[in-house]
């Protein structure tokens, strides 16, 4: 049972507690990774709630720009402090759970830590290294990663920043020869970090080597001033994310040491020649790498998401289920529970699938750092298909989850604006969904042309070698994910054809390849969908523990994969691996998942395992005091200070003293 049990909350959500059948803190520590690491979570939470520095002074929501940017440059400083005295790593902090909630709207200091950092130390080679991080270890040094330019985000080819050898003075001048060429949106870039890793083309001797990255100070160690030659700001407000401190950066003909190109991969000596990589892109290994921990961040999100709407629907009672009877829990409808529990089972799903390819990130640059660059282009698929996944996955599962708490899901009091804005941009960032999904696609098709052609496929794809052939009726996990391969294995071959038949029209193959790309699209979320499910099926049967646990897993697997055929019950059809009447059964099946697992719905949520300061929400609090706490919240508006705010004089007042002329 719960650590929590003993604590007061109100009656619905008493009786909630008392339906659960499992051991929440087994699932707690599955979800953690493990007995020591939840524990550790608790120790590391403990020293930040005990914190009073990160109270803010009043709710962010009424501050202004300026005072939202400065109070959480504030925290996110003390954080660096606090850490340091207690001797525990800041990067390990902000990955963990237990920092959730400190910072409201975005970390100014984010990308320092996660993509700066990793790109110091995956692109500059050990002399370069021990420099440059000597310096950030003495806080000397705050980065970020400067990719991104007004006119170009995806196409990175395209990017217009210089970086041109001068073989004399052996330096690089870095420009920005127009207004495009400027770099936008690097988070903390505006005013916070002093130094950037700046991708731009490289020239030597007039020849362009394509996109590299340099090491570049942009501000004063001392006064912070911006130096001669860069010009600096903050792009302005955003949808959400509005302390993050993105910026904006033109160089004028500024000048860098030679050494100041990371040189792990790709060399310039001094005099001027060019030592290419050992695969063309390794460059962007930082991206790689991110895309993997975005898998794990959206996940998390989510969490938060469905604790809130959960708890708010076991509390919230509205409507007659029965006429005449009480008002029932929302949860009763089974509605709301198809909009609830599908996202439970989805956090499942992307907390093994998170786990799968930060451990395949892990083995795949091991192997990389030998030397063996053949497992690149899979990690890049599968890196690339589950950020497109979960990004989009835990965006629409917010949605929803703020839909399901109707009016009150759209106050800022319920944190989902906040959920949202920041689960959404992970659509954008770290490479566009569509484009992602088609990198997944071009793997996807070319590994189905290179099995045409006789060759054995890596592991992820190796089902696109020959026509699975499902055994009809088998409904089981296993049937079920063989019919899943046959479903994609119709996609792929089909839309491969269709490729082939329009290029036979005399069309050339990338306009044949733009022509087909919403089916590409359906290619790659279909192949990355079949590996999430094969992931959570596979950790399901591996996962030790007691009956009750592994029976909440099962039931949400079950879930998952049924809700997913249903959902893309056409191309089940189209590829004869389920008939007509096996979508049926398995539809029915959902039904009664649904009815299995609403029990013990707020158990599960609640081994998720956040306390009310980082849920933040008046509807998902622990006690379940909703009302109460939506009504302390709105009168904390500013507006509530007076019973006639100064805005009735100077407006409403002299229009209601004018009157109405004409009789409308
Ligand atoms: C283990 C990890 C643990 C922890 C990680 C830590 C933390 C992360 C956690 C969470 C994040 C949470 C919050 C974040 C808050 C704020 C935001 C923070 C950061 C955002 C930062 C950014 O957005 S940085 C900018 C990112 N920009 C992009 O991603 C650009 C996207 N564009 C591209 O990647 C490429 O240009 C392209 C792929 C679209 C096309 O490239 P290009 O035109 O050059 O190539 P081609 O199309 O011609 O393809 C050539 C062949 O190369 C293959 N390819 C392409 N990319 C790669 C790659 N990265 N690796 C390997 N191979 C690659 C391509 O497939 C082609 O192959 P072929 O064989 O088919 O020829
Ligand atoms: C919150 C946030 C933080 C960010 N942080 C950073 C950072 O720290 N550093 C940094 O360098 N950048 C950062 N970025 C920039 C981000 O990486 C880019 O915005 C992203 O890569 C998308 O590029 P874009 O904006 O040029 O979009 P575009 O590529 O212009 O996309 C616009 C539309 O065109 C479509 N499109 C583009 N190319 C193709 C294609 N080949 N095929 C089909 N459709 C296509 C897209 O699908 C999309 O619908 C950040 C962005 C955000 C929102």
């Amino acid at each position: 049972m719960s650590s929590h049990e003993t604590r007061p909350c109100v009656p619905d959500l008493k009786k909630e507690r008392l339906k659960c059948d499992f051991n929440v803190e087994e699932l707690t520590n599955l979800i953690d990774g493990g007995k020591e690491k939840t524990a550790l979570r608790r120790k590391l939470r403990s020293v930040i709630s005990s914190e009073s520095a990160y109270i803010d002074p009043i709710p962010p929501e009424y501050m202004s720009h300026e005072d939202q940017f400065s109070n959480e440059l504030r925290k996110t400083c003390h954080t660096a402090m606090l850490m340091n005295k207690q001797n525990i790593d800041i990067k390990t902090l902000q990955l963990s759970k237990a920092y959730i909630g400190v910072l409201k709207d975005g970390d100014p200091l984010w990308v320092h830590y996660h993509v700066f950092i990793p790109s110091i130390t995956g692109q500059s080679d050990p002399e370069q290294q021990k420099i440059w991080m000597e310096k950030i270890r003495t806080w000397k040094i705050f980065g970020t990663y400067a990719q991104t330019e007004l006119g170009h985000g995806t196409f990175l080819r395209g990017l217009e920043t210089t970086a041109t050898y001068d073989r004399e003075t052996r330096e690089f001048i870095l420009n920005s020869p127009t207004i495009t060429a400027t770099k936008w949106w690097p988070g903390g870039l505006g005013h916070t970090v002093n130094f950037a890793a700046v991708m731009a083309q490289l020239y030597v001797g007039g020849k362009c080597y394509g996109p590299h990255m340099f090491m570049v100070q942009l501000r004063d160690e001392n006064t912070h001033e911006s130096l001669p030659g860069v010009t600096l700001g903050e792009i302005g407000p955003r949808f959400g994310l509005n302390t993050n401190g993105n910026g904006f950066l033109r160089f004028d003909h500024y000048r860098i040491p030679r050494r100041n190109m990371l040189m792990k991969h790709a060399q310039v000596l001094e005099d001027g020649t060019y030592v290419k990589p050992s695969h063309s892109k390794l460059s962007y290994g930082t991206m790689v790498r991110v895309r993997v921990g975005i898998v794990r961040d959206t996940c998390i999100q989510l969490q938060q998401a469905v604790t809130i709407a959960t708890r708010y629907s076991a509390v919230r009672h509205q409507s007659e289920l029965i006429p005449g009877e009480p008002e029932p829990q929302i949860l009763d409808y089974q509605t709301q529970q198809f909009k609830i529990l599908p996202q439970i089972s989805s956090v499942f799903a992307l907390f093994f699938a998170a786990n799968s390819v930060i451990d395949a990130y892990y083995s795949v640059t091991a192997q990389m750092d030998l030397g063996d660059m053949s497992l690149l282009p899979e990690l890049h698929a599968l890196s690339s298909g589950l950020k497109a996944l979960s990004a989009s996955d835990a965006s629409r599962g917010v949605e929803i989850c703020r839909l399901s708490c109707g009016g009150h899901g759209y106050l800022a009091s319920s944190n989902f604006p906040r959920l949202y804005t920041q689960t959404t941009c992970a659509i954008t960032y770290e490479g566009e969904n569509t484009v992602l999904w088609l990198q997944v696609a071009r793997y996807i098709i070319k590994s189905y042309r290179s099995a045409q052609n006789g060759n054995n496929l890596k592991h992820s794809v190796s089902y696109l070698s020959k026509q699975p052939r499902p055994v009809r009726g088998d409904l089981s996990n296993n049937g079920l994910l063989e019919a899943f391969k046959a479903a994609v294995f119709k996609l792929v071959s089909d839309t491969e054809g269709r490729i082939q038949r329009v290029c036979a029209k005399g069309q050339n193959y990338h306009m044949a390849w733009n022509q087909c790309s919403l089916q590409l699209l359906k290619c790659a979320e279909a192949h990355t969908r079949f590996y999430v499910c094969e992931q959570f099926v596979r950790k399901v049967e591996m996962a030790k523990g007691t009956e009750n646990v592994k029976k909440i897993l099962k039931n949400l697997c079950r879930l998952y994969l049924t809700h997913h055929v249903s959902v893309n019950s056409g191309d089940f059809l189209k590829s004869g691996s389920l008939s007509q009447n096996d979508i049926a059964v398995l539809e029915e099946e959902m039904c009664s998942l649904l009815e299995v697992l609403r029990p013990q719905a707020v158990s599960i949520v609640d081994a998720f395992d956040f306390d009310d300061g980082q849920l933040n929400s008046c509807l998902g609090c622990w006690d379940g005091d909703v009302y109460q706490r939506l009504y302390d919240e709105a009168l904390k508006s500013p507006l509530n200070k007076t019973d006639v705010p100064e805005a009735y004089y100077k407006y409403l007042r002299p229009l209601m003293q004018v009157g109405l002329k004409s009789s409308l």
